[in-house]
């Protein structure tokens, strides 16, 4: 009763908070930068936080926790560049250009654990990420993970297309806008700059994108935009920051108006000397105050803790204040802050967290907090037949789990945080009951040399990786290692069928060689053969078991397998029996009138069943059904 009321009042509240909130008065985008290894990510953001640095921090660049925050005055300062003759931006003029958004807030952590971790009922608070791409490598493995990331939490982006400076004789222009400087190019680093974005426009498509130059693009709501840039020189660097003002504040002005319903996500959890354990967080709406009570998604449930003091670094020309961090009394979004409270040691990155308010029920509020990672455990594959996972941080599992359910591989049980006895004891009970999943997923988390033993002796194996199809791509390469195997125990136990007709006997005993014609099926080395009678009195059916074959010729050549379209003239099998059978004689327990068939059983129909499903052909499976009742098998 208590939770639908409160429910109803938060629900009261959002409308009230939309109500207020107005175009005029925009919160700052969240930006987040993905991409492969290496294409620059960390560069382009040094790039972009250092130009205003050298200007003396003009337009007050603030460092913050885990963000960098770009006031409005310094992206003004930053993209002036491009209102120039040459930009072909056609903005019209500078001082009449309206930016509406109050700043940009870019998160510092490039990569996809902040993009994850940023996470909110689903979808993302990334309001807008860049995909780094470097033009001289194009599309490569952590790009597409990046975009299938970006899919799947439905988040806009851009494509900076980086290191245009190596295009081979390439003419620098530093922090220029990208078409002044493009058209400075002789001729032949012109083309090769088309042929190369071509390129990528290609491998874009191929993932069923559609890529354009983003001066050229018409229709942001369908092409992905492509910024040339360069991290060394900053060419493009101010094309790229212009798109990104144009982008957010033209196409998501709903999403971005500030709300004063709060809005909050850890995005680490660290241990600081003197402080203890702290989480860094983003607030992305409303306001957080020294003293909230707050609750947060802990490993070993809800954690209600009250916040001891909100913290942003020191500016740096203070760095002789002996504090690292400046206090705040109150902040509002959107910011990037540490919270040093009691009591966080467990907290999970990627939770949410929430203020206890004067009209709410905390117990409420503590379910709400651990419903996602419910939510998580509740998404896991029921049938109990699966690989265990384990991940650092509620996004980064969320991403895993996700990318395991497209490729469908199930899974049975999952952990965050390091890996414990536990963890591996859970993943053990998979030894017997299917070996392939007798694995431990680990994804950017520790494993103890311990429990790693511990591993060892159980029979479960830890695949680590920070890279999900790192991941994937071992674990395939694992199970199919375990299906060959598999094959080989099994091969034994596997009988195909076949119907031969007797031509003549080579030999009559021990062992017993036989012309034969394949009516029906394949004839293979190992196969048992036999031939069913039936009394003629009695009615009663008997099965004379003649051996296996143990060889097989057709013109004196030998063969482990002949198909029915292989038999040419006729086969000489070659059919000897196991030591405890008794030795048949053909002209006595059969002769040529007959039929001679693989003797299978229900045990071999189970292992071509579940072995080797994909090797029986339809008419194989045909002749097994025909054979069955003829063998008494029900
Ligand atoms: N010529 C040129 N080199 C660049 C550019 N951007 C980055 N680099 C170089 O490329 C290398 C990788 O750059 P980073 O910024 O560390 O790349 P990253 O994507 O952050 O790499 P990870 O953190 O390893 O994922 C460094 O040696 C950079 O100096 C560019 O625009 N032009």
């Amino acid at each position: 009763m208590k939770k639908a009321e409160m429910a109803a009042k938060k629900a009261q509240r959002m409308v009230e908070a939309k109500a207020a909130a107005s175009k005029d008065d925009l919160r700052s985008p969240i930006c987040c930068i993905l991409g492969h290894v290496d294409t620059g990510k960390t560069k382009l953001l040094d790039k972009i936080r250092q130009t205003n640095v050298q200007e003396g921090e003009a337009g007050g660049i603030t460092q913050q926790i885990g963000a960098t925050y770009f006031p409005v005055d310094a992206i003004r300062t930053k993209t002036a560049v491009m209102f120039k003759e040459g930009a072909g931006a056609k903005l019209g003029k500078h001082e009449d250009f309206d930016y509406k958004i109050p700043g940009l807030l870019v998160i510092d952590t490039p990569g996809h654990e902040s993009f994850t971790n940023l996470r909110s009922r689903g979808s993302s608070l990334c309001n807008i990420a860049i995909l780094v791409v470097d033009i001289m490598h194009g599309l490569e493995p952590q790009t597409l993970e990046s975009i299938r990331l970006l899919r799947d939490r439905k988040t806009p982006f851009i494509v900076a297309l980086n290191k245009i400076d190596r295009l081979f004789d390439w003419k620098a222009t530093p922090d220029n806008a990208f078409r002044d400087s493009l058209a400075k190019q002789k001729t032949s680093v012109q083309r090769e700059f088309e042929t190369r974005t071509q390129k990528v426009i290609t491998e874009f498509a191929e993932q069923g994108l559609n890529a354009v130059l983003y001066y050229d693009n018409k229709n942001f709501a369908r092409n992905v935009s492509l910024v040339p840039t360069s991290a060394i020189t900053g060419e493009g660097v101010p094309d790229m920051i212009m798109l990104l003002v144009r982008l957010t504040q033209e196409r998501m002005s709903d999403r971005l108006m500030y709300l004063s319903e709060l809005e909050c996500t850890v995005l680490e959890v660290k241990v600081i000397e003197g402080l203890g354990t702290t989480i860094d967080v983003v607030l992305s709406n409303g306001v957080l105050r020294e003293g909230d009570r707050i609750v947060v998604c802990g490993l070993n449930g809800p954690i209600v803790t009250q916040v001891r003091a909100l913290l942003t670094p020191q500016p740096l020309r203070e760095l002789r204040v002996k504090s690292a961090y400046v206090h705040h009394k109150e902040i509002k979004a959107a910011m990037g802050v540490k919270i040093s409270a009691p009591e966080l040691e467990k907290a999970i990155a990627g939770s949410h967290l929430l203020v206890v308010g004067p009209d709410d029920d905390e117990e409420v509020l503590k379910e709400e907090v651990m419903g996602e990672l419910t939510s998580l455990v509740n998404s896991v594959d029921k049938t109990e037949r699966g690989v265990c996972v384990q991940a650092s941080t509620l996004g980064s599992l969320e991403a895993l789990l996700d990318f395991l359910k497209s490729s469908k591989i199930p899974v049975s049980g999952i952990g965050i945080g390091p890996v414990h006895k536990k963890d591996i004891m859970r993943a053990s009970t998979m030894v017997e009951k299917a070996k392939e999943f007798a694995v431990l997923l680990c994804f950017d988390v520790t494993i103890d040399r311990e429990v790693e033993k511990l591993a060892e002796d159980m029979g479960v194996r830890i695949f680590k990786a920070d890279i999900i199809y790192h991941l994937f791509d071992a674990f395939t390469a694992y199970t199919a290692e375990i299906t060959e195997a598999k094959r080989r125990d099994a091969a034994p136990q596997a009988v195909w069928p076949c119907r031969l007709r007797i031509l003549r006997a080579f030999a009559k005993r021990d062992p017993i060689i036989l012309g034969v014609d394949i009516i029906d099926g394949t004839l293979r080395v190992g196969t048992p053969l036999c031939v069913v009678k039936k009394d003629p009195q009695t009615g009663k059916t008997d099965i004379i078991d003649l051996g296996k074959i143990t060889s097989l010729e057709i013109n004196h050549k030998t063969m482990d397998v002949i198909k029915k379209s292989q038999q040419g003239a006729g086969v000489a099998v070659k059919i000897e029996h196991a030591a405890y059978q008794t030795s048949k004689l053909f002209g006595r327990h059969f002769d040529e009138n007959d039929e001679v068939i693989s003797h299978i059983t229900r045990a071999s129909i189970d292992v071509l069943k579940s072995t080797f499903k994909a090797d029986v052909t339809t008419e194989e499976w045909v002749l097994i059904k025909n054979l069955k009742p003829r063998l008494g098998i029900p």
